[in-house]
């Protein structure tokens, strides 16, 4: 990657500021999920599936289900690689098992929201019922992440009945911090179910961003309910005199207060950037006048899901906002010549064409940059990537295909309009001179530092 050109007088900082440091290790990561049991009176286990007028008791449910199929780059295919269990879409079955008649959504509020409860009421939060799967021996659901089926969804929820089978561990995958670090948890229902003295199914609600595989199922069959977690648009503020205080509050505040004090921590202003862990979904088709995209990321901020929501607290540094960033290369094979950050989804065309310009000015011109030429602040301007660099997010495990939009080809439906994307947060430490501190759409990004 190239290195911005040096304004002669000006020698560009060679450490790592140690507040930057704090500031990183201060945003501590829970686990991207929750995971339990709940004790159901027995009627709720029944399960009716078929066509109208043609319901079914559950007995032959393995009989039932179509072979399961999953999306690659937009169209439905079935391939017993990827996926072996049989499904039934939500219009093909009904239960008297109703989410909305347990405790089930303040649990996720809870255990999954933590980080924003004070945001989020339980009326905010929508369980939508979305596939009935059912696993038999050997059956299994190859490493994917749910396909958004709007910029509203945040989640998915697993149901697991009570029906008797061993194996079929749904494992989850996340990025950790370190480089090339991938965290997993594992969410074994049938060892749970088996502990329990009531008729209970268990349940685990995850980040819908969140890689996710059903293991291979080595006895009976496994019965599971599938649903979309959205957030409902609250009319509503939430009341004030409840406060929360989330797991990163203090400690992210008293670091960035520290820094902002001390007058030696980047003295000449800087641009600082914070990858979010998750990914979110954004709409890629939008109309040209770039508003309603503009509003996309706004839109988000109060959405962020978990440790992300340090976004507030980032907001006592300048002009904190969601950003997108675009790597500029001059070809698929070459290496990354510059990013250039974005306030939307740039409405760039299907072009095999070459292109004349450069690729970082032919974004900028999509981005829409105010100015044409060049900012002497681009050059200028050390960008610290306190977390989530983007080549390292590209290169390593879960966020690798992610950051490649390549997520199309292997969620868990086909569609293609609304996908998730790598989002930072952008900010600035101020310095003595304005022009630095003008926010451009479309701006360079120069002088990448890492740790
Ligand atoms: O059956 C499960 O445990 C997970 C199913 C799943 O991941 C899906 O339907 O997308
Ligand atoms: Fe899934």
């Amino acid at each position: 990657m190239s290195k911005g050109k040096q304004d002669e007088n000006e020698k560009p900082p060679l450490r790592w500021p140690k507040h930057l440091k704090y500031m990183k290790s201060s945003i501590v990561a829970k686990p991207p999920y929750c995971k339990g049991t709940l004790a159901l009176p027995n009627t709720d286990f029944t399960l009716f599936y078929g066509s109208e007028g043609d319901a079914h008791y559950s007995i032959h449910l393995a009989d039932a289900c179509a072979p399961g199929t999953f999306g690659v780059a937009g169209e439905d295919v079935y391939d017993e690689t990827y996926r072996k269990a049989g499904k039934l879409d939500a219009k093909n079955f009904a239960t008297t098992f109703d989410t909305r008649s347990t405790s089930l959504v303040n649990a996720i509020r809870i255990e999954l929201l933590i980080e924003n409860p004070k945001r989020i009421q339980s009326e905010d939060v929508s369980i939508e019922p979305y596939k009935l799967n059912v696993y038999g021996k050997d059956a299994f659901f190859k490493a994917h992440v749910d396909t958004p089926r709007s910029e509203l969804m945040f989640g998915s929820l697993v149901i697991v009945f009570p029906t008797p089978h061993e194996g079929g561990a749904l494992k989850l995958r996340a990025l950790g911090r370190k480089e090339g670090e991938i965290l997993e948890w594992t969410f074994d229902a049938s060892a749970l179910l088996a502990q329990q003295e009531q008729p209970s199914i268990a349940y685990v609600a995850f980040f819908s961003d969140v890689e996710h595989e059903v293991m291979p199922v080595t006895f009976g069959h496994r019965v599971t309910l599938t649903y979309s977690l959205f957030y409902v648009p609250a009319e509503s503020k939430p009341p004030a005199e409840l406060t929360q205080i989330s797991t990163n509050e203090q400690s992210s505040k008293t670091a960035l207060r520290a820094a902002l004090q001390d007058e030696t921590f980047l003295p000449t202003g800087g641009t600082l950037m914070f990858g979010l862990r998750h990914q979110y979904p954004l709409a890629t088709s939008y109309s040209s006048s770039g508003e309603h995209d503009k509003a996309a990321l706004r839109a988000l901020e109060p959405r962020l899901k978990a440790t992300d929501g340090v976004i507030d607290i980032l907001k006592m540094l300048r002009d904190a906002a969601l950003r997108l960033v675009y790597e500029a290369n001059w070809s698929p094979w070459s290496h990354c010549e510059s990013f250039v950050l974005t306030d939307r989804v740039l409405p760039l065309p299907e072009t095999h064409e070459t292109i004349e310009q450069g690729a970082a000015e032919c974004l900028q011109a999509f981005a829409g940059s105010e100015s044409r030429g060049r900012d002497p602040g681009d050059d200028a301007t050390p960008v610290y990537w306190v977390t989530g660099h983007p080549l390292r997010m590209r290169r390593t495990g879960v966020g690798a295909r992610a950051f490649e939009k390549t997520v199309q080809t292997y969620g868990n439906e086909p569609a293609l309009d609304v996908v998730y994307w790598r989002i930072w947060i952008h900010a600035l430490r101020g310095s003595e001179r304005p022009w630095r501190l003008r926010p451009r759409r479309g701006r360079l990004l120069h002088d990448v530092l890492t740790t």
